[in-house]
């Protein structure tokens, strides 16, 4: 049984968006982990591109550059939430899609709408195989990926709380630059054409600011209980 976890449950899809450092992926696999489900971080496949982007010296600058080689890296992701991974073609790139050269261009090549259609197929792929159901995070999940699904969160938290929580993360990185630079990834990705980042109609949005993770894990998880319950 997926995630070594006995489950008698029938499948449940959830969708988690939102803005950077929100809580998205931290939540989904505590809550994926939790529930038995696979867990998928889209955001990861979006950096994998990237990345293979940026060592093939295509131009980032040029859309057209990176519609023409789209289909050109094999992007594999693992869904278990206790131990994620993402290769391309073969090589684990869970290290190099985190560094601040992919973080700056990410939202450059997931505007390229060749580079959506790929990764949309691949992350429907996924969703379709996973036995038990899944937690699926990034951006435009609720809107355009799975727009059927279960449950649709959407998470939010302020500017200064999601920059607070990076530059934590960051070891203390400077909480200002920090914080202008989720705003300028969140304006870029709210306002390209295709598949912007966007809450669903049907979506329940939480307000993370001021929860601990372990509130909103649990504030998921009783979503999704909800849910499965038909309450
Ligand atoms: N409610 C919370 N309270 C405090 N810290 C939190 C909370 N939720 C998440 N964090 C911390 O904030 C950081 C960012 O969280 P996470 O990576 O889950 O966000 P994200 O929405 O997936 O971000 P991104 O979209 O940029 O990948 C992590 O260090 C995480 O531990
Ligand atoms: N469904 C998604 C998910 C992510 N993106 C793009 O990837 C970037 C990185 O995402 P992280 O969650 O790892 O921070 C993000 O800024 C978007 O540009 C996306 O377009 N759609």
């Amino acid at each position: 049984m997926e995630n070594g976890a006995a489950r008698t449950a029938p499948a449940v899809i959830v969708a988690i968006d939102g803005p950077s450092g929100t809580g998205k992926s931290s939540t989904s696999k505590a809550v994926a982990a939790q529930l038995g489900l696979s867990y998928l971080d889209t955001g990861a496949q979006y950096r994998a591109i990237t990345w293979w982007m940026v060592n093939n010296g295509i131009d980032i600058a040029d859309p057209s550059a990176i519609a023409a080689v789209a289909g050109k890296p094999e992007i594999v992701s693992g869904t278990d939430p206790a131990a994620p991974t993402i290769t391309v073609d073969g090589t684990d790139v869970s290290g190099p899609i985190r560094t601040q050269e992919v973080t700056s261009k990410v939202s450059a090549v997931s505007a390229v709408p060749e580079v959506r259609t790929r990764i949309t197929e691949l992350q429907r792929s996924l969703a379709a195989s996973a036995q038990n159901g899944i937690v699926v995070e990034g951006r435009d999940i609720g809107t355009t990926v799975l727009p059927d699904a279960d449950l649709k969160i959407f998470l939010t938290a302020s500017p200064e709380a999601r920059a607070a929580r990076r530059s934590g993360e960051l070891k203390g990185a400077d909480l200002h630059s920090t914080r202008e630079a989720l705003i300028k990834r969140d304006v870029a990705d709210s306002n390209r054409k295709t598949s912007p980042l966007a809450k669903a109609d049907d979506a329940v949005e939480v307000d993370t600011t001021d929860l601990t993770l372990k509130q909103v894990i649990e504030c998921v998880v009783t979503l999704v209980e909800e849910k499965r319950t038909g309450q």
